[in-house]
């Protein structure tokens, strides 16, 4: 067995340390530093064979600050981006520092998640690049506080959404609004055979919808609109905190609110019809199965007149 070296060691210096682990001394260099005297490959034109639909930067993550209709009325979380524009034949490349300049630039002051800030960003973008569009996705977490439904004992819920701005200086923008959540379903098929008892899943909703041109944000909050489509609908709704006379409640409710996956995607669906500033919508509810090791899936995409 080897007994351990107490002793103290005398370490070389940080230097020395980085060149023991093969750091070398800068070689010679030539190539220009200023920025006026060194070759802008992007920039070159020529015919590249193809246009390019999108091109840009994706995975960027940044603060941002959400408004909502439900407490906490102003939060903070945390934004993942995407940037792109198109670029012509001619074009060898975009010029990506400038989408995150840009986005500096409104992160100044803190970055809003809504739908004003982001047109005017896009159209902005798209300026910056030199090109004729642009188009910015932003999914991000909201929270959302949710009672007991018969303690009312507060927490918080959360749920995934985004918001995709496309802008073009022909045609003008073209706006998407996404939510993911989830909810509790209990099957119908096994309430209606069992003596008692039914087995339920967590199931979860993604909406994607694109909203009118004068889709209006301080008029009505989207993110509200497309929870309340999803959760309403479930059996029951997910709680942070549920006490026992809560968990009564949640588990009756849901055995009087059965659930296929089917249903749960139609029903969505019809609350989305109905709401006004909904031009096209897609609905997918997943279950994860609690009596398969599979989940079950139901999507239904919907273009209104
Ligand atoms: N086009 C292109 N740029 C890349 C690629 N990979 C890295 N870069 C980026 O090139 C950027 C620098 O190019 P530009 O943004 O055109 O910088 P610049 O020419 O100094 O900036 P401007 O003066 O605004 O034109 C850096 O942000 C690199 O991240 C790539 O695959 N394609």
């Amino acid at each position: 067995m080897n007994v351990k070296d107490n002793s103290q060691k005398i370490l070389p210096n940080k230097i020395e340390r980085l060149k023991l682990f093969g750091s070398v001394e800068p070689g010679p260099k030539h190539k220009p530093t200023e920025k006026d005297k060194m070759s802008d490959l992007q920039n070159l034109q020529k015919d590249f064979l193809f246009e390019l639909d999108a091109v840009g930067i994706t995975n960027v993550k940044y603060p941002v600050i959400l408004k909502s209709k439900l407490k906490p009325y102003t939060q903070n979380s945390i934004g993942t981006f995407t940037f792109t524009s198109s670029i012509k034949q001619t074009s060898k490349g975009t010029n990506m520092s400038r989408f995150m300049e840009q986005l500096e630039l409104y992160s100044k002051n803190g970055f809003i998640f809504e739908l004003n800030t982001l047109k005017e960003f896009t159209k902005e973008l798209a300026e910056r690049l030199g090109q004729r569009d642009a188009t910015v996705e932003i999914n991000t977490t909201w929270f959302y506080e949710r009672k007991g439904p018969s303690s009312q004992i507060a927490g918080l819920n959360h749920a995934d959404i985004n918001l995709i701005v496309s802008y073009h200086q022909d045609s003008g923008y073209k706006v998407s609004a996404g939510l993911s959540v989830f909810v509790t379903t209990l099957c119908p098929c096994s309430k209606e055979i069992s003596e008692y008892s039914a087995h339920n899943q967590r199931g979860n909703v993604s909406i994607q919808v694109s909203l009118t041109e004068d889709f209006n944000e301080d008029e009505f909050d989207w993110k509200y609109a497309l929870l309340e489509a999803a959760e309403s609908n479930a059996s029951s709704r997910l709680h942070p905190i549920l006490k026992r006379p809560d968990e009564k409640m949640v588990t009756e409710g849901a055995y009087e609110n059965p659930r296929f996956v089917e249903d749960m995607a139609r029903l969505v669906a019809a609350d989305l019809y109905e709401l006004p500033y909904v031009k096209s919508f897609e609905v997918t509810c997943q279950n994860e199965e609690s009596i398969h090791m599979h989940d079950a899936i139901a999507t239904i995409r919907y273009t209104k007149e």
